[in-house]
């Protein structure tokens, strides 16, 4: 116990340097931006640090978080959490907001002695179960097994979190998250307020929150919860790191650079997680703070890993006027339902945000060609929200079945102009070219549907002289297939198809 607390102050230490590192190398201004970015479609502003706080002003910010937070924890009625788990968050919850309404009452008088017993840091980590019960859904892990670490990589931080990469039994990659002691969040609440212990528990709602919608939302695109720990640190007690499925982050740029097939896998695991959240068990849900850096890519699928902005809440109206969504290029007024609630606000927010940051950049571009038209129009129709979330993700669902089926290849009898010969059991070493946009750096490296297709591809490129077809696919179940420039490197090589280019 001692030593896991020593690990995690180190930790935070850790956390805190690091967090003051980024301050002194951000930007000027970065505050503002993060402002604007985050709330720039209408969604509920930040607090706005006021020059000086008051207490009072701290702890009902400190009432409004905690009042969010059982806000979430409240619809469990549809939920399978089990009472083990409930319990200590519950309890937790209750520790944060009596301890933030007595810190005030007593202000500094009693602070040390108001401090409640130390936590169990192990409850979410039961006796007897270790890393195999991660194939559960319920969090498993806890404080004894991210305790004592020295192999902690500091992964990113954003506002009001930082971020830490641990592999644990050598082989499991997990991502740990913490209030972020130097970041801008607690930065600016300790300069107004004097307070870090209530500035860290404002904070730590966030992650509170995160961690409730983690564990509440299952879904193959939402980050998984592995467990969370309460541990003292930075002279604070009862600090909480949430352990979490390891991502890496979305690079736009990279994305930009990858093949088409790759590029959609992000698009149709963006719409299916959207499709989720438009009827969670939660009610619909929207992402207010939506960019791609609230994103990270696991095994090629996107999953979205920062949640605290995530709402439920309907935006309630007494006309269409007041279903006013703003961005940044255009602004859409929806209808005002009977019911007085802004019709499918939350599902249509979302739908145009991944239109402006995802679609519109990654869809169309280098797509094949007979697939085009159809994804111009679920460009177009999400850009100008015509359709609902079900409609878009049937049109993607349909996009995937003609693109993995071949129903995209024109139906035209094929007649290559050269003849290839079958060489079993061999491929070609080097005589790469280069080809875009190919997954291997250096050589081509494509995927086809069929034999058909590759033989096409190899006729419209001058340098093909043969190809290998390999036994790997991609995620479509594609076969991929090595363009080369010659054929004079045979080598053997188990499994794999050489097909040569015989006659011009
Ligand atoms: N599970 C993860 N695996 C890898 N990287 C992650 C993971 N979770 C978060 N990150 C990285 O850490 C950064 C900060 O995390 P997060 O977005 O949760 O913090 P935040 O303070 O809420 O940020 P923001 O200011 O964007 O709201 C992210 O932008 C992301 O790049």
């Amino acid at each position: 116990m001692r030593r896991s607390r020593i690990a995690l102050a180190a930790g935070f230490c850790l956390s805190f340097f690091l967090g003051t590192l980024l301050n002194l190398l951000c930007v000027p201004g970065f505050d503002h931006l993060h402002q604007q970015h985050r709330f720039r479609d209408g969604a509920t502003p930040a607090p706005q640090w006021p020059a000086t706080g008051s207490p009072a002003d701290l702890l009902r910010q400190l009432r409004a978080r905690y009042q969010e937070v059982i806000r979430y924890r409240e619809h469990r009625a549809a939920l399978p959490v089990s009472g083990r788990l409930r319990k200590p968050l519950e309890r937790r919850l209750m520790d944060l907001a009596q301890r933030s309404a007595s810190s005030h009452e007593q202000h500094r008088v009693t602070k040390s002695g108001s401090e409640p017993a130390a936590p169990e840091p192990t409850f979410l980590s039961p006796q007897g179960a270790g890393l195999l019960d991660l194939s559960l859904r319920a969090p498993s892990l806890g404080c004894r097994d991210i305790a004592n670490r020295s192999d902690v990589r500091y992964l990113g931080s954003g506002y009001t979190k930082a971020v830490y990469k641990l592999v644990l039994n050598r082989s499991l990659s997990v991502a740990l998250k913490s209030v972020d002691f130097g970041g801008h969040d607690i930065q600016n609440c300790v300069q107004q307020y004097r307070d870090l212990q209530d500035c860290y528990r404002l904070a730590s709602y966030k992650i509170v929150k995160e961690m409730i919608l983690l564990q509440r939302l299952q879904h193959p695109n939402i980050l998984q919860l592995y467990g969370y720990c309460y541990q003292d640190s930075n002279d604070i007690s009862n600090t909480l790191t949430t352990i979490t499925e390891l991502g890496s982050p979305l690079e736009m740029i990279q994305l930009l650079q990858s093949s088409w097939e790759d590029r959609f896998r992000i698009c149709l695991s963006l719409v299916r997680l959207l499709h989720y959240l438009a009827h969670s068990p939660l009610g619909s849900l929207t992402l207010l703070d939506f960019r791609p850096r609230q994103f990270v890519i696991v095994d090629g699928e996107l999953k979205v890993t920062d949640l605290d902005d995530a709402s439920m809440e309907g935006t309630p109206c007494s006309s269409n006027a007041d279903c006013f969504m703003e961005f940044p290029a255009r602004n859409f007024t929806l209808q005002c339902s009977v019911e007085g609630k802004c019709q499918n606000m939350n599902e249509k927010r979302n739908l145009y945000n991944a239109y402006r940051f995802f679609f519109t950049y990654l869809l169309p571009h280098s797509a094949p060609l007979s697939l085009k038209p159809l994804l111009d129009s679920i460009v177009n129709a999400t850009g100008e929200l015509r359709w609902g979330i079900d409609e878009t993700v049937a049109q993607f669902e349909k996009v995937l079945y003609m693109y993995r089926n071949g129903l995209y290849l024109s139906n035209m009898t094929h007649t290559p102009k050269a003849e290839y010969k079958q060489v079993v059991d061999v491929s070609i070493a080097e005589e790469d070219y280069r080809c875009w946009p190919s997954y291997h750096h250096n050589g081509c490296l494509l995927s086809v549907y069929n034999i058909n297709e590759a033989i096409d591809i190899c006729e419209s490129h001058s340098q093909c002289q043969a190809f290998v077809w390999t036994n790997e696919t991609t995620w479509t179940g594609r076969q991929l297939v090595f363009f080369k420039a010659g054929s004079i490197n045979f080598v053997p090589d188990h499994g794999k198809i050489t097909y040569l280019k015989s006659t011009g």
